[in-house]
């Protein structure tokens, strides 16, 4: 088979050399004698036989049949017995079976069979179009038809979005059989020029339920049109319903109803263990890291509810080192990392997957484990699809499910409508251990994990209110300040509502959000793409394209105000407006990186007491700036601490019984006067002999300074030259030797009081001028247009370097 157009059969054919002319006429002839053979077979097939147990007991083509050997298939799983024969003579088939029973070989074998019986070549276009949910799905149903394909000279695509839509597109045109995601097959299907289906021969849908839920309601129904109405039809999936709506859309003819598991006790495989535990949410993430604590040795799927919840719990259960390797798989990864970890997990022997939805539905990891549910699926159908990723085909496995109290009762009646068993299981209390602690602080030291936990306590919160059935999900009755908690959150986030979506429309809308992101990367015409390569980009505008690798790149990019296209907290931008309230340190960490600060949203800072709503740019760029912020932050209050250490207002009340037995407020009055009065005689006395202490010795130093002066001139000394050391152990010597004009003489002592102080001689002027000063500033102008010397005025000898410095440079100048 020729997969992704690349190679296969048609190349083989032209190798065919002209002189074996003859006997490839031949061989055509005996092709068609054979042909017609397994025709006749097929007519006289009954689909219903029981002695149709092998392959090898269908009328298969030589190819088919070669391929499904080479792959190791030879007995019919009883979806293949009861779907195979009625999928060869042409019915259209509504087909449910369990999950891991084999249904892709059910239909694979029919797409490969029609197109035989057709004699298809490269020259008749597109034949059969198989379609599934999700892109993990489709690249694992790519690789079964490879298989069982090889022999047969069919090319096959896969086109899943993740690749540049030109290239798809030029592929397309050559393809037989494609196996294709909804979205991208439309985008093809309305855009690339050439692309023919009118010719198709079958369609399948695989997780028919899903491809035909709201979610691509619009998709598939804009897919029917395109196609022709004669066509084989087939649907399947493990929770299949028979709704005559789904029917009509899809203009199926008599479709026979497969359903191979219709009659037995369980919706779920025999060989599926299946248990749960109620463990309220705030103690969730303890159970669930205990649970890993004490499955080193497995291979186990823990299914969580969003994204958010899978980035979050993956990153931080990553630094506490569990001891058995982790992944993590959600929408928002890129193709190429999605098919990586996809391939490690089914290569791993031992490893854990933290995952969405987006595996739960038909992906075929060998030998998984176990299945944990750790937040609860939307509906029975999703429990089903989830705990059938193990105990595939005939392997065993098992499968927890984590529930809240409040949703046990509710979530057990829809299972036991599902017909599925299960049963109660309890932790052992040894096995609990609390990582509340451990996350805060791998929180507090790490923004980017802080900002996952908000998120991921968000987006919980916001599924569980917008859950349809409020039987099951009662938000009201979730402690969520325990649950933030629990995140290592040192406040709960708020979160605002808007009414009336439902979950499954956020689902969708980021799923669609997501497939068309992806589009347009690999196009390169993405706006990131199309910038110029030259073009200098800023850090942020770096930090901002490393999508995927760094948690906050989509929060940079929102403070660079692009248009993120983030489908997940878009889903929180489309229809609902998240108002968190920061304290503290948050605001930094808003500012650094850790906070939402999304502009499209308005929302509260709390500084203190006083609250600041951020709605626009400016404020965004005002939470940056520390000192700016102190506008808004409370001043403070001044306190004070008793004997035992505790804080008190400095002005506080006295408790009132303590003050009335105290006696009558005149009398406590007059007391308190007269203690205050004899206190300030007091402190009189010792302010008086203190002046008197200062006088005195200050007369005694200017006595002392006069008789210095006097030995000075009688010695014919001299002020030191400039570049003398006046004295080499005090630095400052020599610029306190330069001569001051207009010196303010000594008049150091601060300290001494108004009254008591010496007149000065000259009036103290200023060091530095006020601008206002005007009338100052004139009077040296004029002095100085006279030609009179520059005047470094001072109040009083300079005392710091300084002053001294400035003084010095002053009269160098001159
Ligand atoms: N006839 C067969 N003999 C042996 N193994 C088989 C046979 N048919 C299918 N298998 C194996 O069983 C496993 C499950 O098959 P498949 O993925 O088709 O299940 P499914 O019914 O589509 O499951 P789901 O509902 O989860 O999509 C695969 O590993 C496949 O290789």
């Amino acid at each position: 088979m020729a997969a992704d157009g690349t190679k296969g059969g048609l190349a083989h054919r032209k190798k065919t050399a002209p002189k074996k002319a003859e006997s490839k006429t031949l061989k055509r002839k005996r092709g068609q004698e054979d042909l017609s053979k397994l025709r006749e077979a097929v007519d006289q097939l009954d689909p219903k036989s029981p002695d149709i147990k092998n392959f090898t007991d269908l009328p298969l083509c030589e190819a088919t049949a070669s391929g499904l050997r080479a792959s190791h298939f030879e007995v019919l799983t009883d979806v293949q017995r009861a779907a195979i024969p009625l999928g060869l003579k042409g019915n259209d088939i509504l087909g449910a079976a369990k999950t891991g029973s084999g249904k892709t070989l059910a239909f694979l074998v029919p797409v490969l069979e029609k197109l035989y019986h057709a004699r298809w070549t490269e020259y008749d276009g597109l034949g059969a179009l198989i379609i599934s949910p999700t892109r993990e799905l489709a690249v694992q149903i790519f690789e079964v038809l490879r298989k069982i394909g090889r022999n047969h000279y069919f090319s096959a695509g896969l086109v899943i979005g993740g690749r540049s839509l030109k290239e798809e597109a030029e592929r397309l045109g050559r393809m037989n059989i494609l196996v294709c995601t909804p979205g991208r097959l439309l985008q093809h299907l309305d855009q690339t020029a050439g692309f023919d289906v009118n010719n198709l021969q079958i369609l399948v849908l695989d997780e028919a339920d899903r491809i035909m839920d709201m979610g691509f309601q619009s998709a598939v129904d804009a897919l029917v049109d395109h196609l022709p109405k004669t066509r084989q039809t087939l649907l399947f999936s493990a929770t299949q319903s028979k709704r005559v709506s789904d029917l009509a859309r899809l203009s199926l003819k008599d479709p026979e109803y497969v359903s191979a598991h219709e009659a037995a006790a369980s919706a779920t495989p025999t060989n599926l263990q299946q248990s749960y535990l109620v463990t309220p949410l705030a103690e969730k993430l303890d159970t669930l890291w205990g649970f890993l604590r004490t499955n080193l040795k497995s291979k186990i799927i823990v299914f969580l509810s969003s994204g958010k919840q899978v980035r979050f719990i993956f990153e931080s259960f990553k630094r506490m080192q569990p001891g058995i390797s982790l992944l993590h798989l959600h929408g928002r990864q890129k193709q190429v990392a999605r098919m990586e970890i996809t391939s490690r997990f089914a290569s791993a022997k031992f490893a854990c997957l933290f995952a969405t939805d987006v595996v739960a539905r038909g992906v075929d990891f060998p030998a998984v484990d176990w299945v944990v549910q750790a937040d609860c699926p939307e509906d029975a159908d999703t429990y089903i699809h989830r705990v059938g990723r193990t105990a595939r085909y005939e392997s065993k496995g098992r499968a927890v499910l984590f529930l809240d109290p409040s949703e046990e009762e509710g979530f057990l009646k829809r299972l036991e409508h599902k017909k599925v068993p299960i049963q109660k299981v309890n932790v052992r209390e040894n096995k609990k251990k609390s990582i509340k602690n451990e996350l805060q602080s791998y929180n507090f030291q790490s923004p980017d994990l802080k900002y996952l936990a908000q998120k991921a306590f968000i987006s919980y919160t916001r599924s569980i209110h917008l859950q349809k059935d409020k039987e099951v999900f009662k938000f009201a009755d979730l402690d969520l300040d325990a649950f933030a908690e629990s995140l290592g959150l040192a406040g709960t986030p708020l979160v605002k509502f808007r009414k009336g979506e439902d979950i499954k429309r956020l689902k969708n809308a980021s799923r669609a959000a997501v497939s068309s992101g992806s589009d347009s990367d690999s196009d390169g015409e993405g706006g990131r793409r199309k910038k110029d390569k030259d073009q200098v980009r800023t850090k942020y505008e770096k930090m901002a394209e490393r999508q995927n690798q760094d948690v906050l790149s989509t929060h940079y990019r929102k403070l660079l105000g692009e248009d993120v296209a983030d489908p997940a907290s878009d889903d929180e931008a489309d229809f609902l407006s998240v108002k968190r309230v920061l304290d503290g340190d948050d605001q930094l960490d808003a500012a650094a990186g850790g906070g939402d600060s999304s502009t499209t949203e308005p929302r509260v800072v709390k500084l203190g007491k006083s609250e600041l709503v951020i709605d626009s740019n400016r404020r965004e760029k005002l939470l940056k700036s520390k000192k700016k912020m102190l506008k808004y932050m409370d001043k403070g209050s001044k306190l004070v601490f008793d004997d035992d250490g505790n804080a008190h207002p400095v002005y506080q009340l006295q408790d009132e019984d303590d003050f009335a037995q105290e006696g009558p407020a005149d009398k406590l009055r007059t007391r308190f006067v007269d203690a205050e009065t004899e206190k300030v005689k007091e402190a009189d006395v010792g302010d008086k002999q203190l002046a008197k202490d200062r006088r005195k010795e200050k007369r005694e130093r200017q006595k002392a300074r006069e008789r210095g002066e006097e030995v000075e001139k009688e010695e014919g000394g001299a002020l030191p030259r400039l570049g003398e050391a006046a004295d080499d152990d005090d630095p400052l010597a020599l610029l306190r030797s330069l001569p001051v004009p207009g010196g303010a003489g000594d008049d150091d002592d601060d300290d001494e009081e108004e009254g008591e102080r010496e007149p000065p001689k000259k009036r103290a002027r200023k060091w530095f001028e006020d601008d206002s000063d005007k009338e100052e500033q004139d009077r040296r102008e004029r002095k100085k247009k006279k030609g009179g010397k520059k005047v470094i005025e001072m109040a009083h000898e300079p005392d710091n370097l300084e002053d001294l410095e400035a003084l010095a440079a002053g009269l160098l100048e001159d």
